[in-house]
Order: C-alpha cells, then structure tokens, then sequence
C-alpha cells in the first residue's frame, strides 16, 4: 500500500479557522497536524510508501525528515493534485495494489484505527467525516487505485459512494469517531483542544 497526504502550503491551510485562530497559529496548526500525520503513517508502511502532494518548499523538508518522497503540487486544485501525484506515483510503483488518501487534519487518528481501515476488503474504503458529507479517508484498491476518479469538494461522501456504486465497485463504508473527527470549524478546534489538552504536546500559540 502507498501513502499520499495531500498538504496545502502551511500559510494557506486551516483557513476556515480564521475566525478564531490568526496566520501564526494557523500556520503552527498546520505543521503540528502534518508532523503527527507523518509519524503515524511511518508506523504503518516504510517510508519508501509515503508520498507528500505540496506546493510548499517547507513542507517538503518536514516530509524529508521522515524519509517520505514529496510530489510537487502545480495546480492549487485538490482533485487535480491528488490525480497528478497519483500518475507519479503508478509510474514509479507498477506492483501498487492499494492507496489510502490520508489528510493531515484527522487528529484523533492513531495507527490502530487506520490499521482496521487498512485491514477491510475490498475495492475502495470510505470513512466519511462526523456529518457524513465529507471524505476523511479513502483507501482504492486493485484498478480503482489507479482509475477511480477523485471527487474532493462539498459533499464528497455522496460524490465517492455514488462514483463507486455506478462503476460495481466493492465499497466498505468505516464509522469510527477517532476518524471520523476533522478539523475543519472553530468548533471542531475547541472540541479537539478541550479533550487533548491534558495528553497532547500542543503548538505554544495554540496554548
Ligand atoms: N496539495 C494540496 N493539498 C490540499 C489542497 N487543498 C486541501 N489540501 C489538503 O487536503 C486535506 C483536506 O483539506 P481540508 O480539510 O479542506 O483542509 P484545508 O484546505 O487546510 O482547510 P480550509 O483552508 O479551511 O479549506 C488537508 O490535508 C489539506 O492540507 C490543495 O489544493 N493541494
Ligand atoms: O471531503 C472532502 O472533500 C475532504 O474531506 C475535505 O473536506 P473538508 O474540507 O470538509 O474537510
């Protein structure tokens, strides 16, 4: 299985968080969310399977110092960079039976929860975020790992069922709440800060 976290550059990420967070804590949010990202996907597979989709020079040095290949992000466009790095990524790994699209902002995911997603069958693994509108992991399969089409934006849950459904594709559908929990909102930020305060070692300026 590969890896690719798609990361938007860290001045430009979590920036429905504005309201409540400025640019600095955005920013150190977004590099705390990408570090403990790239720790954990490091216990699942070696490094050589972990792929960083970017257009930020800073984050490709993060991505290095945990031995992971960075892919260059030219589009400012999710689906587009994700379709990029992917043909990238097929060309170098012809063997690629599986790829988990992992974002940075699921920070309550730890390495036994994506075990179990890793571990269903099928051709595509979906674990929709709390409202079930979002796409907070994919994981394709076989030739959907390097076919089926990316359908990021609002309501992309539908959009991934319905793609899946149309083209008779085994499609497993995963509810666990340490995955299923994205930080998108302010809300989102409280909640999350108020129960990891006491464990998590957490960016000064969000402290
Ligand atoms: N390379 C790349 N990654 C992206 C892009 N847009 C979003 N991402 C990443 O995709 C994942 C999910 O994105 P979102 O939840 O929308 O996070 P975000 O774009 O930082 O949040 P907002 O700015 O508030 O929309 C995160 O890992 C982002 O860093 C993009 O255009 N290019
Ligand atoms: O479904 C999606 O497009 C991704 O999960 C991003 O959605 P979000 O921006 O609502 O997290």
């Amino acid at each position: 299985m590969i890896i690719l976290i798609p990361c938007k550059s860290l001045d430009q990420g979590k920036s429905r968080l504005s309201a409540a967070l400025d640019v600095h804590a955005r920013r150190a949010l977004c590099e705390f969310f990408l570090c403990r990202t790239l720790a954990m996907v490091c216990t699942l597979v070696a490094p050589a399977r972990i792929y960083v989709v970017t257009a930020d020079p800073h984050v490709v040095e993060i991505a290095g110092r945990y031995g992971a290949s960075v892919l260059a992000d030219s589009s400012s466009d999710l689906n587009r960079a994700l379709e990029e790095a992917r043909a990238a990524i097929a060309a170098r790994h012809p063997d690629m039976e599986g790829l988990l699209i992992m974002p940075i902002d699921l920070p309550l995911s730890t390495s036994n929860s994506l075990s179990s997603v890793v571990a269903e069958p099928g051709d595509i693994v979906i674990v929709p975020d709390e409202s079930a509108t979002g796409t907070n992991l994919l994981l394709l399969r076989h030739a959907s790992a390097r076919t089926f089409q990316f359908q990021f934006g609002p309501d992309s849950y539908d959009a991934h069922c319905s793609l899946a459904n149309e083209a008779h594709l085994a499609l497993r559908i995963v509810r666990d709440d340490s995955l299923s929990f994205d930080v998108d909102l302010p809300e989102h930020l409280w909640r999350w800060l108020h129960y990891s305060r006491a464990d998590v070692d957490l960016p000064s300026d969000l402290t």
